[in-house]
């Protein structure tokens, strides 16, 4: 197998793209896009139940050790091992019982207390025995092998120390962090203000999807896209209608995004055509452009610049380009203003099931199918035949993005390339 390094370039850039050919690369794009941004600061405070899915925000110290208490990890008998004297097998009075949820008891000397699991540990007690491994005759229990010390016993603190770090600032609240917080007690949760997402999609031929078309329109496609990759908790979507390419049109339509919304995300009208007008409307209503013509296929007409405050991302009108440059790009920026602490798409490593050509000079975001592993373990991964930035039909096929180093030409079967699962 051939181990490409895609990882490893001279250029700072992670891609391989070189900025001589008057392209930014891709992460000089998100540098450049990251500087012109600040985090929101607004907090609000909420019951845990309505915080799933909004980012947390500042760090959470353990305000209690996890356990709680010394408790009982099975269904079984607490007992104290110096009362198991000499050769076993030995026989114990079962002297009481003890549930969850019941308040801690004291061990009497020579017996053992029936103990269930979660329940607290007696005081005095230093191993739980598991109910199968003793024999029950009546009020007695025979146990024929010592148990060792601290068996089946959950030591309070074990999980997590008292102030010990529990969350950190940024996270998005999940299923594993809502256990966290309410398995310590911790009833509301400062979060982020949820950030303010406009959708507007550009193009005198877009129509509704479900409604009728002349000759010449096209379904919008962006707009369903974008909102479902926008459809989480920590974000507000603000949809606006399909606009013309209209400068004036624009221009409205813009100036009310920009008085709403903290991100901006359109589509289409930014790339040298005549109906472009995406960049000038920007300028016209005060706005500045800090980055155009990115080195990444599909995705060069790129726009990255602030109007009136909010985040302007200017997206390629092509759907797999707006697809590609919002999962590679304007998630990033988004979810930085979020207040995420991880934002961007997870990178895996995976080796190329075929070869494939390459054209040099942009890196390349080509829509794939993950294959599994093979036998050595390796993810396998093939390119879908004929990539092209307007086959939605294609992207339905997709799972993954295989992202192709600028400088390559040519890859054959079995070489690593970066992949960004779907
Ligand atoms: N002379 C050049 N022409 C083009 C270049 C170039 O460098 N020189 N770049 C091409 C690339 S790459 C892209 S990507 C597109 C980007 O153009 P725009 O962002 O201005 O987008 P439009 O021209 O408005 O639309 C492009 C294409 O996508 C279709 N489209 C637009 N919006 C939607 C939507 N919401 N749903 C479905 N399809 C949509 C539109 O009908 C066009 O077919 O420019 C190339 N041209
Ligand atoms: O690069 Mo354009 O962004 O779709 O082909």
């Amino acid at each position: 197998m051939t181990l490409h390094q895609p990882l490893h370039h001279p250029d700072p850039a992670a891609c391989g793209c070189d900025s001589a050919a008057g392209l930014v690369p891709v992460d000089q794009a998100i540098a450049r896009g990251l500087a012109l941004v600040s985090r929101l600061q607004v907090v609000e405070m909420l019951p845990l139940g309505a915080a799933t899915g909004r980012v947390l925000a500042q760090d959470i110290a353990a305000p209690v050790a996890l356990p709680l208490f010394d408790n009982a990890a099975m269904d079984g008998y607490a007992l104290r091992l110096s009362d198991l004297t000499g050769q076993g097998p030995w026989c114990l009075p079962v002297a009481g019982r003890i549930c969850a949820g019941g308040a801690p008891a004291a061990l009497p000397k020579g017996a053992a207390l029936r103990i269930l699991t979660g329940a607290p540990v007696p005081l005095g007690a230093d191993a739980v025995i598991a109910q199968e491994n003793v024999t029950r005759l009546g009020d007695m229990i025979s146990i024929s092998a010592r148990p060792q010390g601290g068996q089946h016993i959950r030591r309070c603190g074990e999980d997590l120390a008292l102030g010990a770090p529990l969350l950190p600032a940024g996270r998005i609240l999940g299923a594993k962090e809502a256990a966290a917080l309410a398995g310590a007690g911790v009833g509301h949760v400062p979060v982020i203000r949820r950030l303010r997402v406009a959708i507007l999609c550009s193009g005198s031929e877009l129509v509704e999807p479900g409604t009728p078309l002349a000759l010449g329109q096209i379904w919008d496609a962006n707009h369903a896209m974008l909102a479902a990759a926008l459809d989480q908790r920590w974000i507000t979507r603000i949809a606006f209608p399909a606009c013309a390419d209209n400068p004036e049109a624009l221009c409205d339509a813009l100036a009310r995004a920009s008085a709403q919304a903290d991100v901006i995300l359109t589509t289409g009208g930014v790339s040298v055509g005549d109906e472009d007008h995406m960049a000038r409307v920007i300028r016209r209503l005060g706005g500045r452009i800090e980055v155009m013509n990115l080195a990444m296929k599909p995705g060069k007409p790129l726009s990255i610049g602030q109007v009136n405050g909010a985040l302007w991302l200017g997206l390629p009108g092509n759907p797999v380009a707006a697809f590609v440059t919002w999962h590679s790009v304007g998630q990033v920026l988004a979810g930085h203003v979020a207040g995420l602490a991880e934002t961007g798409p997870v990178k895996r490593l995976a080796a190329l099931g075929a070869s494939l050509r390459h054209k040099p000079g942009r890196c390349e975001y080509r829509p794939a199918r993950i294959l599994g592993h093979d036998a050595r373990g390796v993810l396998q991964v093939i390119c879908l035949e004929g990539a092209g930035s307007h086959r939605i039909g294609q992207l339905a096929q997709a799972d993954a993005l295989v992202l192709i180093p600028s400088d390559e030409e040519e890859m054959t079967r079995g070489d690593l390339v970066e992949v960004l699962p779907l």
